[in-house]
């Protein structure tokens, strides 16, 4: 829950702020009516207050002064007003707040509340800022940080594909055009060969004598474009809608290929993405491994235990293996069966790395919610055969599980085993 504080003096204007703020599970206010009720808030809770929403005029301090009480606190403020003055909104923006809304009815009051979750949501996702000019690159690192994003920055095209390979969850990358070694729209061309839409945002960005190059970067895959030199607001607008249709669209992703009780991949993204894997080895030549596991004797489980102590072990066996196998693909296959592949690794590896994922699953706990702790094994088949396509090496490893399940369970058969 994200506790905020709001200062406003208006007795309307905080009766509304508390409507929407009821609207917002996650989110929790404390009100201030002046500058000397904030104060006290902020020397007493600072450290669990998320942000500020904040009036601009209030009785003991009339001139926007609580801005630089709670900036100065290290509190991300978003100023709500009713105050128009462009001189004014200038000055307050250059001091470093986040947002400046002008109270306009009610959709300005469910867009200030609504910054303070996108706010929340930004810090788990990663921006590379790719600008030749340091000036440049630390103004908009500077713009991207107040809005809460993790910032990476390059310094050039060759450099920014270097950040993105190390660091795989950047979001979103906000290019310039000219630079040396390779400009915008080549870095574009380049990231649209692995990453697509939905995975990756690129916003190019240049100078007013090229407007021909909106088009340039966006026909070549961009996501948006923008002219320099834009106001914060513009680039902040753009930012959000941009980083919010990403979100939108990741999520109707996740419901079709993530598993609606585990959340790791589903079957069907297995056979997607693992059909990719499986022909880029096989095209050069590499190995890959595929391993099927299933829970033991899982019938018995549920018939002692019940189905929903059954369904809560599946989630942390499923957190288990996705922890370990981080590196490569892992499914749900169905019931209280898994998939992994292993795109690298020979069989002696593989065998052996998911050996030790059984005798992880086997000796730790699963923690139930009135405290009992229960245990479970699981069987699996390993192999590195790779036939016609991806099916006949899972029916490969199906095979092995039987015989591991044969054997005893709790065991990991691979390709050189006698069982
Ligand atoms: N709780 C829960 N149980 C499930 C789910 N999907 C499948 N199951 C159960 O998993 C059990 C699988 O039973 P079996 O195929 O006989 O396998 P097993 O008892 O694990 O025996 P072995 O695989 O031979 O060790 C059945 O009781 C299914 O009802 C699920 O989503 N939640």
């Amino acid at each position: 829950m994200k506790r905020i504080l709001v200062v406003e003096d208006s007795q309307l204007v905080t009766k509304i702020v508390k409507h929407v703020v009821k609207q917002h599970s996650d989110v929790e206010a404390v009100f201030a009516t002046n500058f000397a009720d904030a104060k006290v808030v902020l020397d007493t809770q600072k450290d669990r207050i998320f942000a500020a929403l904040t009036d601009l005029n209030l009785p003991d301090a009339p001139d926007g002064e609580i801005v630089d009480l709670v900036l100065g606190e290290g509190v991300p403020v978003i100023v709500l007003t009713g105050s128009y003055d462009e001189e004014r909104r200038d000055k307050i923006l250059s001091k470093g707040i986040v947002d400046y809304v002008v109270k306009e009815g009610r959709y300005s009051y469910e867009y200030a509340v609504g910054m303070v979750q996108r706010l929340e949501r930004n810090q788990s996702l990663s921006v590379l800022v790719v600008d030749d000019s340091a000036t440049s690159r630390r103004y908009i690192s500077e713009l991207l940080l107040r809005q809460g994003f993790n910032v990476f920055s390059a310094a050039d095209g060759k450099e920014a594909i270097k950040v993105i390979l190390a660091q795989e969850d950047i979001s979103l990358v906000i290019t310039d055009y000219h630079m040396p070694e390779m400009d915008g729209v080549e870095l574009v061309k380049n990231l649209r060969h692995k990453y697509g839409k939905s995975d990756l945002v690129i916003i190019g960005l240049s100078g007013q004598g090229d407007k021909s190059l909106s088009a340039k970067f966006i026909k070549n895959g961009a996501n948006d474009f923008l002219l320099k030199p834009f106001n914060y607001e513009e680039f902040n607008c753009r930012v959000r809608h941009n980083v919010e249709s990403l979100e939108l669209i990741r999520q109707i992703r996740d419901a079709t290929f993530k598993d609606y009780l585990t959340g790791i991949w589903s079957r069907r993204y297995f056979y997607e993405r693992g059909e990719l894997l499986y022909q880029d080895a096989v095209a050069s030549a590499k190995p890959i491994a595929a391993a099927v596991i299933d829970l033991d004797h899982f019938r018995q489980l549920n018939d002692t235990y019940g189905h929903e102590i059954g369904d809560c072990l599946l989630v942390q066996v499923a957190e288990l293996l996705q922890s370990a196998l981080q590196r490569f693909l892992v499914a749900r296959a169905g019931g209280e069966e898994f998939f992994a592949l292993l795109p690298g690794l020979d069989n002696d590896q593989a065998q052996s790395l998911i050996s030790q994922v059984r005798q992880m699953v086997a000796t730790r706990p699963l923690a139930l919610d009135d405290g009992t702790e229960l245990y479970c094994t699981f069987s699996a088949g390993v192999t590195n055969l790779v036939g016609g396509s991806l099916d006949e090496q899972i029916a490969k490893a199906d095979e092995y599980l039987v015989r591991a399940k044969e054997a005893g369970r709790n065991l990991v058969v691979g390709d050189d085993d006698d069982y």
